[in-house]
């Protein structure tokens, strides 16, 4: 039987490894079977090196556009699909919905309707997750909390992030039955009982 393939997205510092780091641990997610954790952009891969130097330098919003979408071409080759082939429970803290919500802002005055530009480059050959919980918290709480971090990209603004929070739930709307909107602002054990619930009713 295939497995299934449930994604994480949000601004920056909305909660995403917070919660997957708690998740990890989860005796209840544990038993509900064999998971896979993985994350877009790749780690230590030739396509995750390529987009985070990107991310650092002022490259053309199109062209970094390809080398995320090149990372994800990867990350779905090699991880997701032999992993949902075996029947495991994928869990990806980002997915496509980051590409649509972040380069559909970065490239919204390059091209008309970016966003649907961007979703439809994904269409037909990507795996669509089952499930998409989104972290939803207010870019100036977000900036704050990622201010302490240290490290800072350039998608780390507020009036950027309040453009891809647009994004996101543009996107929920869109597929109501695939996402769950998650308030971020909420104790992580509290939300980390509602993910897995959510996750337990779609196996
Ligand atoms: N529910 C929460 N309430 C308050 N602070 C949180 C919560 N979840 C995470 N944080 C803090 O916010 C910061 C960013 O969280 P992190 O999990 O790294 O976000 P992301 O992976 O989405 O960028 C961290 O300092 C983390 O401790
Ligand atoms: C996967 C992905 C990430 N991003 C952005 C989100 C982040 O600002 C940045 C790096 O991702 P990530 O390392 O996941 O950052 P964070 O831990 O802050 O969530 O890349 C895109 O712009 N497009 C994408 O397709």
């Amino acid at each position: 039987m295939l497995g299934k393939l449930i994604t994480f997205e949000g601004i920056d510092g909305s909660g995403k490894s917070t919660m997957l780091a708690l998740l990890r641990e989860n005796a209840g997610l544990k038993n509900l079977g064999e998971i896979a954790f993985t994350r877009e952009p790749t780690q230590n891969t030739l396509t995750g090196k390529a987009v985070y130097a990107a991310i650092e330098c002022d490259v053309d919003p199109m062209a970094e556009l390809f080398l995320f979408m090149a990372d994800h071409a990867a990350h779905v080759a090699e991880t997701v699909r032999p992993n949902i082939a075996a029947g495991k429970i994928v869990i990806s803290d980002r997915y496509s919905d980051s590409r649509c919500a972040y380069q559909g802002a970065t490239l919204d005055k390059t091209i008309p309707n970016a966003l649907s530009f961007v979703k439809n480059l994904h269409a037909g050959w990507t795996i669509v997750p089952d499930l998409t919980f989104i972290f939803d918290l207010a870019p100036k709480d977000s900036v704050e909390r990622v201010k302490n971090r240290g490290e800072k990209t350039k998608f780390e603004k507020i009036e950027f992030l309040t453009r891809v929070r647009e994004n996101f739930m543009t996107l929920a709307k869109a597929e109501p039955e695939r996402f769950v909107i998650l308030d971020a602002k909420l104790p992580p054990a509290e939300n980390e009982k509602i993910i897995v619930e959510k996750i337990k009713s779609i196996l």
